[in-house]
């Protein structure tokens, strides 16, 4: 019997298995590489091991260690709490309730009539997050037994994995948007593809085509061998392992970018990206203030030095050089302001070896400490002082207070005079437009207590905005000297919102502090960048609006001909009854609005949802507890790796390990280049599979013997994952953000690759009929070439030709496909990823047609006798390919630019409409919106 009739099967079977195989370790590499991902963004937690806090992965507590929890975050296990101070926990993971529930050391009797609570009051359960406060717990129950972990036993039933087909595990829970539409265009393609071999069936069997190397066997038999391998050929298997690539390469290259890549989705979602919220503190700026400038007890100062070291530098009255950290309004300003900070400050060696002054804690507090230190207020001093109680900052309070013990007829040597039978004070620091409402008196430079009336506010405020306009963040400090508490100790409920109620009246104003915080290096650029890739950059702050406004200005998020009462408001007037507006209103604002201060964090909520409502894909920073919402409901959310709390990443796609605001640009950036990564090896690969097809199909109607090509879906292996990893063109960030719907496969591309498969059967056929006419005694029909004796020999030469001629030609193509537009030769060998795949695909070629028994008894392919005149035909097949394929880059070039005008004209007209009917001036072009997809419909093209 002859064995070709078994090859062509043993062939198909051999491919389908090695392209399986490939398609299984490099997937298992790349779910390895995700894994290592994931265990790089567990969550940690403090716990005391050793008398020590230590910081240890959330995951590794167990029963009976104490953790030591604050504000942001997320309990690891069940707790019973012996330790608690203003201590509020979101149960919403667990009970659904969406009120913060106050947590308590205390056993209390249960009343009568009381309702039943879900949860013990003394208790912190796994998952929650913490809202407010500090405390601590001993572990009583962790992982599957804790009580989330019993619901989600119940709810899970048997946690047996899912697998497909047995072994294989079922990933398609996890795939991304763009993978479930490449899966569905996939399918497509398969019901097209089966349509054409049932079409190529009746063909064959109407026709009467039989096996060449068999002609007594039934038509019938022969044609369902070749429909099948028809169907091999065309159903693009390649595709969704070079998407899982791709997509695992860039999640590794994306660390080395300061951005860890928590969710799959928001790498092509970045893409799309058409504006980034951002916060102001740390994120824009370093979030390193120094205090420069003070105002206390009627008197300016400013305060000289740089950076945390309380060492150089002094508090001087403006316009004079001598040191003024005697004054008593400076010393009484700076002690009260120093006793309600919960930062500390101390020397410490640093990388280079060297002492460093370091604060601890919160940004804003730091030049606190060091401007104290500077005028002798050690920190051993102020320990003097025993706090008794603390309501600790919290963005919606915009401020902080403290009770702590005094003694004495004065706050400290040198200090403001305390009334007699003074045993505590109150201290009061924050955002000074809400601290001068609550003060009724003022310290004036006498020591005294003078009323403050009317004036003296408007005053004061004079005094903020001044600073406020030099982009400094001002704090005003007040404080009240009590003689008792005045509210009642003892009593059990008391609330850390009634005590604060009860300490915050009647307070005395005692001074201001300014501080500057620098922007990061870098920022204002990529805000500028941003804008030309056609994103909008909006500040979204709780600053005072005119130091938003200023530090705005200097980072370009304001331009100067942007004017600040349309572009920037304070967030008061989105909610101006405490209600928020309607979302009409609401959209008018955040259609043109760019700095958004004074904002609590419900106010980002809003904010997102109100661009996503107008079409935007909305990129959104967050540090608190409080923005988990606001990060969820974000296109991407974005949490920041250093300030950042552990709700706030459980609740982002993405974390800036950095912090910095840049970060965010370059991931668009890539989240951009993985895209159009993604399109050109989809083209590439699909446009391959349509030649195949169509070779094929030419062969059987017409009545050549069918090619021997299906080698060539194992050599394009490696491009086509090259081509997944093409850094980004540099144009990438000068076009503007994709619309959010549309399909990955654009009409001008469908086109693209119908012509460029056209052109690769084309030049193909032509070298398999010269060679075909050449080696088979100049015949070309397979009626007539099984006739010619020792024709299977002959057959396989031709064959051998024509599938060099391929490999070649894909692999030109490969370099022709780096771009859609821009012609081969420019920047040529810049992407390295590609060399080293063209490489391997020679490697696979020579090794297919000259290595003995492999090439001729399995292969079919004889690559060893084809002679000069063979390998001299095949190379006419890449040349052929280069300057057609060329050529119709010309034609898609043109497309694809009309297309991308389409998208502008498409909203510069809206845009036009707008501005004329809006008074709005100044609005820039990036405020707008990619509303509708143009027509990026997909028509099948082949
Ligand atoms: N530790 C603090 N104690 C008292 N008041 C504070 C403290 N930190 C900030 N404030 C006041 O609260 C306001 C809002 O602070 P918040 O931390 O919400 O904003 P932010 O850090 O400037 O914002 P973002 O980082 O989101 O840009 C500040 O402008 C300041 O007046
Ligand atoms: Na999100």
């Amino acid at each position: 019997a002859d064995p070709l009739s078994y090859t062509t099967g043993i062939a198909i079977g051999i491919i389908v298995l090695v392209n399986a195989g490939i398609a299984a370790w490099t997937e298992r590499k790349a779910g390895d590489a995700l894994e290592a991902l994931s265990k790089m963004m567990q969550a940690s937690i403090y716990v005391v091991r050793d008398g020590n806090e230590v910081q240890v992965p959330a995951r590794s507590v167990v029963v009976g260690d104490i953790v030591v929890l604050s504000t942001g975050d997320v309990v690891p296990a069940d707790l019973r709490l012996f330790e608690a101070q203003d201590f509020k926990v979101s149960e919403m993971a667990l009970t659904g309730e969406p009120d913060d529930v106050p947590k308590t050391t205390k056993v209390r009797e249960k009343k009568i009539g009381a309702p039943e609570k879900l949860t013990p009051e003394t208790m912190a359960f796994s998952g929650c997050s913490i809202t407010s406060g500090l405390g601590r717990g001993l572990v009583t129950d962790t992982g599957m037994n804790t009580r989330i972990g019993r619901i989600a036993q119940l709810i899970a039933g048997d946690d047996g994995q899912k697998t497909i087909c047995c072994c294989f595990p079922d990933t398609s829970g996890n795939q991304t948007p763009l993978q479930q539409n490449l899966n569905m265009l996939g399918g497509r393609i398969g019901i097209l593809a089966i349509s054409v071999c049932v079409f190529l069936f009746f063909i064959g069997w109407v026709t009467d085509r039989k096996d060449p190397s068999n002609p007594d066997s039934e038509t019938w038999l022969y044609m369902i061998l070749v429909s099948v391998t028809l169907a091999v050929a065309a159903i693009p298997e390649g595709i969704p392992l070079c998407v899982t690539i791709s997509l695992s390469m860039a999640c590794s290259d994306m660390i080395k970018q300061k951005v860890l890549v928590r969710k799959l989705p928001a790498l092509e979602t970045l893409g799309s990206a058409s504006v980034i919220c951002s916060d102001k503190t740390g994120t824009l700026t370093e979030g390193k203030m120094t205090m420069v400038a003070m105002y206390a007890a009627g008197i300016t100062y400013e305060v000289t030095g740089k950076g945390f070291d309380p060492e150089v530098g002094q508090v001087q009255r403006s316009g004079s050089h001598e040191d003024s950290g005697t004054d008593m309004g400076v010393k009484s300003s700076l002690l009260a302001a120093a006793l309600c900070c919960d930062t500390t400050l101390c020397k410490e060696q640093g990388v280079d070896g060297v002492m460093k002054w370091v604060p601890k804690g919160n940004s804003t507090e730091a030049p606190i400490l060091v401007a104290a230190r500077k005028v002798g207020l050690s920190e051993a001093m102020v320990r003097e002082y025993p706090r008794v109680m603390e309501v600790p900052f919290s963005s919606s309070r915009m401020m902080m207070l403290t009770v702590s013990r005094v003694k004495g007829t004065e706050l400290c040597p040198g200090g403001m005079p305390l009334p007699a039978g003074t045993n505590y004070l109150a201290v009061c620091k924050g955002a000074p437009n809400y601290i001068i409402d609550l003060c009724s008196e003022q310290l004036k430079e006498d020591g005294s207590a003078a009323k403050l009336t009317d004036d003296d506010k408007s005053e004061i405020l004079k005094v903020v905005d001044g600073h406020s306009a030099r982009a400094l963040r001002v704090l005003a400090i007040a404080a009240r000297p009590m003689s008792s508490l005045p509210y009642d100790e003892s009593k059990e409920d008391i609330t850390s919102d009634q005590m604060f109620e009860a300490c915050r009246q009647e307070l005395r104003f005692l001074g201001l502090v300014a501080s500057t915080d620098p922007a990061r290096d870098g920022v204002p650029d990529s805000v500028l960048a941003a804008r030309e890739a056609g994103i909008s950059v909006v500040m979204v702050t709780g600053d005072y609006l005119l130091t938003a406004v200023a530090i705005a200005r200097s980072m370009n998020i304001l331009q100067p001909c942007d004017d600040p009462d349309v572009s920037a408001v304070d967030c008061a007037c989105l909610r101006p009854d405490g209600e928020y507006l309607d979302a009409q209103e609401i959209d008018k604002l955040t259609g043109s609005v760019r700095v958004f201060a004074r904002a609590k964090p419900e106010d980002k909520l809003e904010i997102v949802k109100s661009l996503q409502r107008q079409g935007q894909v909305a990129a959104m920073t967050g540090e608190g507890v409080n923005d988990a919402p606001a990060l969820n409901q974000a296109d991407i959310g974005v949490a920041l790796g250093i300030d950042g709390t552990e709700a706030a990443k459980e609740a982002s796609d993405l974390i800036l390990t950095d912090d910095n605001f840049c970060s965010i640009l370059a991931a668009v950036q890539k989240g951009r280049a993985i895209y159009s990564g993604i399109q050109k090896f989809v083209a590439f690969i699909m446009s391959v599979h349509i030649a195949e097809v169509m070779q094929i199909f030419v062969c059987i109607v017409v009545g050549i013997p069918v090619m021997r090509t299906f080698l060539i879906l194992v050599t394009d292996l490696p491009p086509s994952i090259a081509l997944g990893a093409e850094p980004g063109e540099a144009h990438i960030l000068k076009i503007r953000p994709r619309p959010k719907d549309e399909p990955v496969v654009l009409s001008w591309m469908w086109l693209a690759m119908a012509m460029n498969g056209t052109v690769l059967t084309t030049v193909i056929l032509i070298v398999y009929l010269i060679s075909l006419m050449h080696f088979c005694d100049g015949e070309v029909l397979q009626e007539n070439i099984y006739l010619l004796e020792g024709y299977q020999t002959k057959l396989s030469l031709a064959q051998t030709v024509a599938f060099i001629s391929l490999v070649w030609s894909e692999n030109v193509r490969a370099y022709i496909s780096r771009s859609f537009t821009k012609p081969t030769w420019h920047d040529l060998l810049g992407n390295r990823e590609m060399q080293k795949a063209i490489v391997l695909a020679q490697i696979c070629l020579y090794g297919a047609v000259l290595i003995p028994y492999l090439s001729d008894r399995i292969l079919g392919l004889r690559g060893l006798e084809i002679g000069v005149f063979g390998w001299v035909l095949a190379a006419t097949g890449p040349v052929g390919c280069f300057i057609l394929s060329e050529g119709c880059k010309a034609i898609t070039a043109y497309q694809a630019k009309s297309y991308q005008e389409s998208l502008v004209s498409d909203i510069s007209e809206p845009e036009a409409s707008l501005a004329s009917s809006a008074p709005a001036k100044g609005k820039a072009m990036e405020s707008t919106k990619p509303t509708q997809t143009p027509n990026g419909t997909c028509c099948l093209a082949f």
